[in-house]
């Protein structure tokens, strides 16, 4: 059996304490997606590179203390067994790590350790099997079985020594520096004798002697303690809200009868009671009396424990304290996190002036009540005057509220604290604003603004994924009698967040479905967001405890609207968020998406250096999309690339490059050498222009819009049928038979037949085809381009393939307006198009959404009649019979 290598080289990722990782030992280490493309990008380079007999899927695992500092010169070379994503944080994974052997790191490491690529390491032989020596003078199994519980005796008996040292600093919690000072003792003896004097000062501290039968009688169990150590550290912005009733809850009523497994819940029960609702103060009263009759060993056991626990970590009236909203600070974050984006900008800048402007109204008419029913109130009967508004708030802000929301702004009289369960509570502010709905392509920053809003206004930020929720219980959560039942998607979210008062952003609303077998989850999400019921929102799994929602800002993301059912559409207030045009893709990827993988890579700005040209080919020939989600990891594999060269550069031993070798600039011929050959230089308008082929443009549901490419042929030895292919829906099927129909009924004046009854196709068949077939096409807006294709087609007359156009026509040659024109026209600019013809009850879309930019490089070509669309293009010569042939068959129609 030969010995296993580790590859030549390994990528390195560092492991924050309080994690060390030990051979044959796992850890878990968290990763954004950067960070994991990197280690794969390197593990995948060491699969057929250097190490060629090396093992496979190996990294090196560096222990990193704060702020990512490189401590000591060990690591271990471990092996990925899984990689998960994360269900706590968005765009995280979970990396699973099996150590291998130790492994010691070249001095030229950077103190500071970011994923490092691929470090070459010397080439040592490593076994996987365990040195099964014990060294009698080091003996740990004394010591071990004193410490750990009864249970893992048996397992840890016939453990070696270097093994058996390594775990017990693992799972015995010792403190952080002295697991990274073990991971640097690779002599096993030295290593024991090491371990052993850590085991008697962890049993000294425990009060447990050391020799054999004398155990002190307050020995605790070790491994519960170790979990006290690594408790995680209480929020700081966290508050109790001051309408808390004086809680009923007096968990000592249930007195020394408490079973000894359940103290910590009740320990737990105590310290939130005065945090919790009535109802849940109840509901956990009882579950806790019946969790106390219940057998440990049942499953019921667990579903009731569970059941309370989740109760108890819900926020109920806990809130952040802090979010006052400052409109200056709120705009200059919007600006700081995002390039353009001014309409998207300005309107939620507005939406927060009106919510600051309705809640201090709020807070005023509350103080005044206060007032009157106070016993100071003043001698003649009246309420001393309230605190006047802020005097910026009202000359600023009044104006800003649009006529129809003022009547809203006014608070309601007669506000009370309400006890009552039944009626919300009147004592906290709560938005019956809209919900703010961002509408566009993907990558386009609707995400991004949410957090940025999150931020400005101090609240906490959650994430709710809709796409693919198909099951209402996903929503609303399963019932209790279910197996493994849990609480739907919004009761997560409130344990995940801690506060009630989060901003939740609900993302691709339209991926959501509608009704169907398991449910309507759409008509679940209405509840969530309806103001006049959510602050009583009933989950099924919380039963008789319900949660409020109404302190909740949702804010909503979607792609398109068309699938958004009209209900839910009527809550929300749409924004939308158009596709980017190249300058302002080279600025975003400027400012914003270059420093951030440059960040990435562990490099700095000097290190990395690439203009505006480079970004410029970036974006026009790798990346064909509206947003500049692959214009960022196009970026991050040129990062990667430097951050390799890089770190080869500074092993002048290892390597022949020299370190005055690295060259921080990325020029323009460095990009087709690292990304490879551009796959979008040909969705380019074709320069071999040929009769029958036409640009047309369409508008995806993704909300991209795109040249469509109509490809028409005529067959011979046809009867004159239609053939058509590329996944086309019927309304568009339709719309090519009735553009035939046309041209044929022209075909004298076009000149195509010489007699009126000749029949244009005889003899042949067409063949109309629109490329990318596997992707479907619907909808009659090809119109205008199908007519001129087969104009085209049967003139013999071939279309620059400078030109495109949209629009629907009638049977009678009206040309009728189509939708999605700020798309389709952005589309066609990327794909260098500089002529659209389009309907003219379309020029007012075309004056209000098209980026002045656009408007500067294309001509706009605006008809009411198709007749005006062929003159545009071939001029009126094309009438066979003069300018008046075709005056004359419309008169005929
Ligand atoms: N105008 C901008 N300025 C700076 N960065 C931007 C801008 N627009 C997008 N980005 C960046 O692009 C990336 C993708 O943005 P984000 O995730 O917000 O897109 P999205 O519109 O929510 O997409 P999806 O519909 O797929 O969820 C983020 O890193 C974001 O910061």
């Amino acid at each position: 059996m030969t010995t296993p290598l580790l590859p030549s080289s390994l990528p390195l990722i560092p492991l924050r304490p309080p994690q060390v990782l030990f051979p044959h030992l796992r850890a878990s280490i968290p990763l954004s997606s950067t960070q994991l493309a990197l280690v794969l990008d390197a593990v995948q380079s060491n699969l057929g590179g250097k190490g060629g007999n090396g093992e496979r899927g190996i990294v090196g695992v560096v222990p990193v203390a704060d702020h990512d500092r490189r401590v000591g010169r060990w690591g271990c070379a471990a092996r990925i067994k899984s990689i998960q994503k994360s269900s706590d944080e968005d765009d995280s994974y979970i990396l699973l790590a099996e150590g291998l052997t130790r492994i010691r790191l070249p001095r030229s490491l950077p103190p500071v350790l970011s994923i490092l690529p691929s470090i070459p390491l010397p080439t040592s032989p490593y076994s996987l099997a365990i040195p099964a020596t014990i060294p009698s003078t080091t003996d740990l199994l004394p010591l071990a079985l004193r410490l750990l519980p009864e249970q893992l005796h048996s397992r840890v008996t016939a453990l070696p020594a270097s093994l058996l040292a390594d775990i017990l600093v693992t799972i015995l919690g010792v403190e952080w520096d002295l697991k990274v000072e073990l991971l640097g003792i690779p002599d096993i003896e030295a290593r024991c004798t090491r371990v052993k004097e850590i085991l008697l000062d962890l049993l000294n501290n425990r009060g447990i002697k050391s020799s054999e039968g004398s155990i002190d009688q307050k020995q605790e169990n070790p491994l519960k303690s170790n979990a006290l150590i690594l408790r995680p550290k209480q929020p700081l912005t966290l508050s109790s809200s001051s309408r808390t009733p004086k809680s009923t809850a007096d968990p000592s009523k249930f007195g020394d009868t408490v079973p000894e497994d359940l103290k910590p819940l009740f320990e737990l029960y105590q310290s939130r009671s005065s945090e919790l609702s009535k109802n849940a103060i109840e509901t956990v009263d009882r579950e806790l009396k019946r969790l106390c009759k219940i057998p440990p060993q049942s499953a019921e056991y667990g579903v009731a424990r569970t059941y309370i626990e989740w109760i108890l970590a819900l926020p109920f009236k806990r809130v952040s304290e802090n979010y006052e909203i400052n409109l200056k600070q709120a705009r200059k974050r919007l600006d700081e996190d995002h390039e353009g984006l001014e309409k998207v900008k300005k309107r939620v800048v507005e939406y927060l002036a009106v919510y600051r402007l309705k809640r201090q109204l709020f807070l005023e008419s509350q103080e005044k009540k206060k007032l009157l029913n106070s016993p100071t109130a003043a001698e003649d009967g009246k309420p001393k005057s309230a605190e006047k508004l802020d005097e910026e708030v009202e000359n600023n802000l009044l104006q800003l509220i649009p006529a129809s929301e003022r009547q809203n702004a006014q608070p309601t009289e007669g506000h009370t604290n309400n006890k009552n369960d039944d009626e919300p509570p009147t004592d906290v502010y709560r938005d019956k604003g809209p919900i703010l709905l961002l509408v566009g392509p993907p990558g386009v920053g609707k995400t991004s603004i949410a957090k940025s809003l999150a931020d400005s206004l101090g609240r906490k930020f959650h994430r709710i994924s809709l796409g693919g929720v198909r099951d209402e219980a996903e929503i609303r959560g399963h019932r209790r009698t279910y197996v493994g039942a849990l609480p739907g998607l919004l009761v997560q979210a409130m344990r995940k967040v801690r506060v009630s008062n989060p901003l939740i952003l609900l993302d691709e609303l339209d991926k959501v479905g509608h009704g169907g077998f398991h449910g309507d989850p759409s008509a679940a999400l209405l509840e969530a967001l309806d103001p006049a019921q959510n602050w009583n929102f009933h989950d099924h799994y919380l039963g008789d405890v319900p949660i409020d929602l109404s302190q909740v800002l949702f804010i909503a993301t979607a792609n398109q609207l068309d699938s958004i059912s009209w209900p839910l559409l009527d809550r929300c207030e749409v924004i939308e968020c158009s596709g980017y045009i190249t300058p302002e893709k080279v600025a975003i990827a400027k400012k914003f998406l270059l420093p951030k993988q440059i960040k990435e890579c562990g490099l700095d700005s000097s290190q990395i250096q690439v203009d505006e040209g480079v970004l410029e080919k970036l974006v026009v020939d790798y990346t064909r999309e509206a947003g500049v989600r692959n214009l960022e990891r196009q970026i991050g594999k040129l990062c990667r690339s430097k951050a390799v060269e890089y770190s080869i550069s500074r092993e002048p031993n290892e390597s022949t490059i020299s370190r005055e070798a690295y060259e921080p600039t990325i020029a323009s011929s460095d990009i087709e050498r690292i990304l490879g050959v551009s796959h979008h230089s040909r969705e380019r308008p074709e320069s071999d222009v040929r009769p029958g082929v036409v640009n047309g443009l369409s508008y995806s549901g993704s909300g991209n819009g795109n040249l469509l490419i109509i490809e028409t042929l005529l067959v011979p030895g046809g009867s004159g049928r239609l053939v058509t292919t590329g996944r086309l829906g019927e309304v568009f099927r339709e719309s090519i038979e009735l553009c035939l129909t046309w041209v044929k009924s022209r075909s004298l004046s076009l000149g195509i037949t010489n007699t009126p009854s000749e029949n244009p196709l005889k003899g042949y068949n067409v063949h109309y085809h629109i490329p990318e077939g596997a992707i479907r096409k619907d909808g009659p807006s090809a119109g205008i381009a199908t007519v001129l294709a087969f104009v085209s087609l049967l003139t013999g007359r071939p279309v620059s393939s400078e030109i495109a156009m949209t629009g629907e026509m009638s049977l009678r040659g009206s040309c009728l307006r189509i939708g999605g024109v700020k798309e389709k026209v952005i589309g066609a600019h990327r794909a260098g198009v500089k002529k659209i013809i389009l309907p003219r009850t379309n020029r007012p879309d075309v004056m209000a959404d098209v980026p002045e930019l656009v408007k500067k490089d294309i001509e706009f070509v605006f008809v009411d009649k198709i007749e005006q669309a062929i003159e545009e293009v071939w001029g009126k010569e094309i009438w066979a019979g003069g300018e008046g042939a075709s005056a004359k068959v419309d008169a005929r129609l």
